[in-house]
């Protein structure tokens, strides 16, 4: 019976590489895929890993109707077995409804790759869809790390390297400081722990704390402060 899984974690976690492996393991088996994604760093109508494969894909737009885009293409004759979708939490709530209508309907398996929450913690529209109706929800063995060294569970995002907690739900970027820009400044992104998203800690202003604690009787090293680099 075909699924509808949910790979779910936090920014630079593995997602885009998982998807595609997924993706050389079901065709390798003979099975036939679509892989489509929405605003990947590296462009539209493409899959990138940042371990540097990447792949060809079906750009999604707002007018992406998956129900559609599988009949068109069974109509011609090709076997569709398996979606992969990446950045789903991109997707709107309906277009998740049509993945969870092909899994039931048509016996399509789909797997979907996305970040759960926001820069704020808030749930992305099409990651708060997929919670609600995947068969399963994944979250990836190999966890991205707070600077404190505990799993990474949310994403902040900084300008010009300080966490902000406002402005718009989607802006394109990377982890690290300077590949996306809004008009306030240059964009980046950083994974965290709970803890330290909540005290707007990043490696940066840990550091600087650190710093400004030097030559206190403290040992900064129990504290969990990072390493300086
Ligand atoms: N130079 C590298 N060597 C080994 N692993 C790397 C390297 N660069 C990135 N990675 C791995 O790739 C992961 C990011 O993969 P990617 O699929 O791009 O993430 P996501 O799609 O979740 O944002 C990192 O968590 C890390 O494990
Ligand atoms: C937290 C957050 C992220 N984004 C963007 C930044 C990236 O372009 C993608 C996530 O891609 P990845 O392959 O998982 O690294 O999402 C955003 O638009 N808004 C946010 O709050």
């Amino acid at each position: 019976m075909a699924q509808l899984v949910f790979f779910s974690g936090t920014m630079d976690c593995g997602k885009s590489t998982l998807a595609l492996q997924l993706d050389h393991n079901h065709a390798a088996r003979g099975r036939s895929g679509v892989i489509f994604t929405q605003r990947d760093r590296a462009g539209a109508d493409v899959l990138s890993s940042r371990l540097g494969l990447s792949v060809p894909a079906v750009e999604v737009s707002a007018e992406t109707d998956f129900w559609d885009e599988v009949v068109r293409r069974r109509s011609r004759g090709r076997a569709v077995d398996y979606l992969v979708c990446d950045e789903a939490q991109f997707y709107a709530a309906e277009q998740v409804d049509q993945l969870a209508r092909l899994v039931d309907e048509m016996d399509v398996d789909v797997f979907a790759f996305g970040i759960t929450t926001d820069f704020r913690a808030r749930l992305f529209p099409g990651s708060a869809r997929l919670i609600e109706l995947a068969d399963r929800v994944e979250i990836l063995q190999v966890p991205a790390l707070c600077w404190c060294g505990a799993r990474a569970t949310h994403n902040a995002r900084t300008i010009d390297g300080v966490m902000v907690l406002e402005g718009e739900q989607v802006v394109v970027g990377d982890v690290g400081v300077g590949r996306g820009a809004v008009p306030g400044g240059v964009v980046g992104y950083e994974v965290l722990c709970r803890r330290h998203h909540m005290r707007r800690m990043t490696a940066t202003s840990a550091r600087a704390v650190a710093l400004s604690q030097e030559g206190l009787p403290l040992d900064v090293a129990a504290c969990g402060l990072p390493p300086r680099g």
